[in-house]
């Protein structure tokens, strides 16, 4: 059990990367806060799933691009478990598009959920966890993607370098509180965030010929890697980012 009876909150938690990361760190002994956006019957499945191993858990509805987001989050799960050891920014979004025609509203959009909702959150967790004072573990979860491109991603790659980047300059600020700041760097992980992308012809048997370890990520497998840089296994480790991609980014030929 690496987390016993730390409590987690994790934004996102109602489906894939999120809800893997709660069952991961539930499984090791964590009780376990989710945001979510809209999805409410898949959030209070994880919450369930939760429950059904012991421990305890809530799910919180709420958009992270809305700073009033971050604070109403940090206070229900301090309100339900009376403190915060670890916060996973995780919620994002990525709706595929072309470059040239790029909507307003998509770019902005997508920058607002994934970098301002992680800077908020982040934010309002560390708050918490310096009032705490006894440090703490904040996990973003930025992607393969924040140091590669992709053709219909223009408005999402620079949102994942930005998340990674934030880590690395709130390790900085924050190490003097004792908390660590780490990003996950996932490669193609199956979840409804590609599930159209995947879908159209040939593109996933492309991408798992291209992935050494010959198969798309499922959520556990980053689930593992949050749980590491969540506990005290990874307390020198801070401003360090880990790829989860099955070797997909050093695959060059
Ligand atoms: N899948 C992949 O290949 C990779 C994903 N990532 C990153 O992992 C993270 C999770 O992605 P993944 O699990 O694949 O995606 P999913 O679409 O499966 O899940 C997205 C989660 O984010 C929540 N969410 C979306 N928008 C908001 C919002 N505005 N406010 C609060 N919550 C929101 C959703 O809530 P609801 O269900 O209520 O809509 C859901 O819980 C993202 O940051 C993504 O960039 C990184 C690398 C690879
Ligand atoms: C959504 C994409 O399939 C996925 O998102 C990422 O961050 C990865 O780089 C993949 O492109």
């Amino acid at each position: 059990m690496l987390l016993q009876d730390k409590v987690v909150l994790i934004t996102g938690g109602s489906q894939g990367i999120g809800a893997g990361a709660a069952l991961g760190c539930a499984e090791h002994g964590a009780h376990v806060a989710i945001n979510y956006h809209g999805n409410s019957a898949d959030a209070e499945k994880v919450v369930a799933e939760v429950r059904k191993k012991g421990r305890r858990a809530i799910a919180v509805k709420g958009d992270v691009a809305d700073a009033s987001t971050a604070t109403a989050f940090v206070k229900a799960a301090v309100q339900e478990f009376g403190k915060v050891d670890v916060f996973v920014s995780n919620a994002g979004i990525c709706p595929f598009h072309s470059f040239l025609d790029m909507p307003q509203e998509t770019l902005e959009r997508t920058l607002k959920v994934n970098l301002h909702g992680a800077y908020y959150m982040t934010q309002a967790a560390a708050n918490q966890m310096k009032d705490q004072g006894h440090g703490g573990s904040i996990v973003a979860i930025s992607s393969i993607s924040a140091l590669v491109g992709g053709e219909y991603q223009t408005h999402y790659t620079p949102t994942k370098a930005g998340v990674h980047s934030l880590m690395q300059s709130c390790a900085i600020a924050l190490g003097r509180y004792g908390i660590r700041c780490n990003s996950v760097m996932p490669g193609t992980i199956a979840t409804s965030i590609n599930k159209e992308d995947l879908a159209q012809p040939g593109k996933r048997e492309y991408m798992e010929g291209r992935i050494p370890l010959g198969r798309l990520g499922r959520p556990d497998d980053v689930a593992g890697c949050v749980v590491f840089l969540a506990s005290d296994l990874a307390r020198y480790v801070t401003g360090a980012s880990v790829l989860v991609d099955g070797g997909l980014f050093v695959n060059l030929q």
